[in-house]
């Protein structure tokens, strides 16, 4: 059995890396620098980190400078997310050499044009499933955007390499994630699954790990690691088999 890939998150808002409650604009707890945040994750052995445009995400301008920066500091793995809806977008995306885009709202509202990047750059692009319920959410998760099971089986479909799946219900809560949503999309696709949202303990990331088998194949974890739940060399060593 492999081992369940941890993907701190650095969500940067206004300049800052930030926590919202259920993805919400308005309610962000702030932690400070986000390189700071980045490079503490890089140093405690992190492989990858999962960097967030929030105002990009919400269309209230954007971090783009800062997340390039970020980036372009890394040794590991980057993810990149919100606001990743255009060419243009995309490319200075990619350009801040990350390993991979998370595409969100444009997988709902520009089906032709994520179908047309899936076949350019492959690996490179996922895309997020962001769900209240089994209803997709886009615009910084302010819109309701379609059926999750009916958009999943359409970009499988386009070759689509991999989905992170966001319980927005869940997200920022510290209520735990959420298993059933997991296991439902792994058994709806054979691509992997990154988990996002809710994680708030040792406990979660060992339930997450149990379903490696079912395709879950990595976890992003935001507000429990400052909130200091638990290190990320706790986590690492949880999920490690
Ligand atoms: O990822 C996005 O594009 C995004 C857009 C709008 C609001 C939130 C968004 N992402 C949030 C995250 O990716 C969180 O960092 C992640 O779900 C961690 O959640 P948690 O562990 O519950 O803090």
């Amino acid at each position: 059995m492999s081992t369940l890939e941890l993907l701190p998150a650095v969500d940067v808002r206004d300049g800052q890396a930030v926590r919202l409650v259920h993805g919400e604009s308005g309610s962000e707890t702030s932690y400070g620098d986000p390189l700071a945040a980045a490079l503490a994750w890089q140093e405690a052995g992190a492989e990858w980190l999962h960097l967030v445009d929030l105002d990009a995400a919400f269309g209230t301008g954007d971090n783009r400078a800062l997340i390039a920066e970020v980036a372009g500091r890394m040794d590991l793995k980057v993810e990149l997310s919100g606001g990743i809806r255009d060419d243009d977008t995309l490319a200075a995306a990619l350009a801040t050499g990350c390993t991979r885009v998370n595409l969100g709202t444009a997988a709902l509202e520009s089906p032709a044009w994520v179908a047309k990047v899936i076949a350019e750059h492959g690996d490179r692009i996922a895309v997020g499933l962001d769900v209240r319920g089994t209803t997709l959410r886009g615009r910084g998760w302010t819109r309701d955007g379609g059926d999750l099971y009916e958009t999943l089986a359409r970009l499988d479909s386009e070759g689509c390499a991999r989905y992170v799946v966001t319980d927005i219900a869940k997200d920022g809560t510290l209520q735990g994630p959420n298993l059933e949503l997991l296991s439902g999309v792994c058994a709806a696709t054979d691509r992997p699954v990154v988990a996002s949202g809710g994680v708030s303990s040792l406990d979660d990331l060992r339930a997450i790990a149990a379903l490696v088998p079912q395709g879950v194949e990595g976890a992003i974890v935001g507000k429990a690691l400052y909130a200091k739940a638990f290190t990320l060399q706790e986590a690492l060593e949880a999920v490690s088999r």
